[in-house]
């Protein structure tokens, strides 16, 4: 798809195809379209972040509220969005046997009672050893800090839904 295409498509179409760029926040989508058009795909990346770089607090954390855990209840329900079953598949969380999941489901209930919100990673960018690894490691961080890296990982798996989206590389973004 070119920036031509995007630029071209009315509010319900762009939501349809973006509203899921950001995990479960079409709004964002929604808020991102009054924007257009736009220059390419770097510059509609940068509308998408721009919007959650200028969201109070509050709404930083219930954008990270609105991601599954990994290797959590949704996965096992199988009631992911498409995207995210991707990815965690992808990323190997799909096939772990009992210790782990039961392992990360610990370290998932510790990190949210720690922060508030769920722990964020881009699975893509990771695999199963590295996320329950990462996880453990991220647990005791400041929790300014981990708001921070937490949004840094909603826009890494934003920019891979996005590169998809467009049959980009995500690299030249
Ligand atoms: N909790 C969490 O990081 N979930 C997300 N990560 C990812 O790559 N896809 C998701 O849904």
């Amino acid at each position: 798809m070119d920036i031509e295409k995007v630029n071209s498509m009315d509010f319900g179409e762009f939501v349809d195809v973006f509203g899921n760029v950001i995990e479960r926040c079409p709004l964002i989508a929604a808020a991102v379209w009054s924007q257009r058009p736009f220059s390419d795909l770097a510059d509609l990346e940068k509308h998408f972040f721009a919007f959650i770089d200028a969201l109070p607090e509050s709404g930083q954390e219930g954008v990270l509220r609105c991601h599954p855990d990994l290797a959590g209840r949704e996965l096992q329900r199988g009631t992911l969005t498409a995207e995210s079953q991707r990815e965690q598949s992808g990323a190997g969380l799909t096939s772990l046997g009992t210790d782990e999941t039961l392992r990360l489901a610990e370290l998932n209930a510790q990190y949210r009672a720690r922060f508030g919100f769920p722990f964020v990673l881009a699975a893509r960018l990771s695999d199963r050893t590295a996320v329950p690894r990462e996880l453990a490691r991220r647990l005791h961080c400041p929790p300014a800090q981990e708001l921070r890296t937490a949004l840094g990982e909603v826009k890494k798996i934003g920019r891979l839904r996005l590169a998809d989206l467009l049959g980009a590389d995500p690299a030249k973004l």
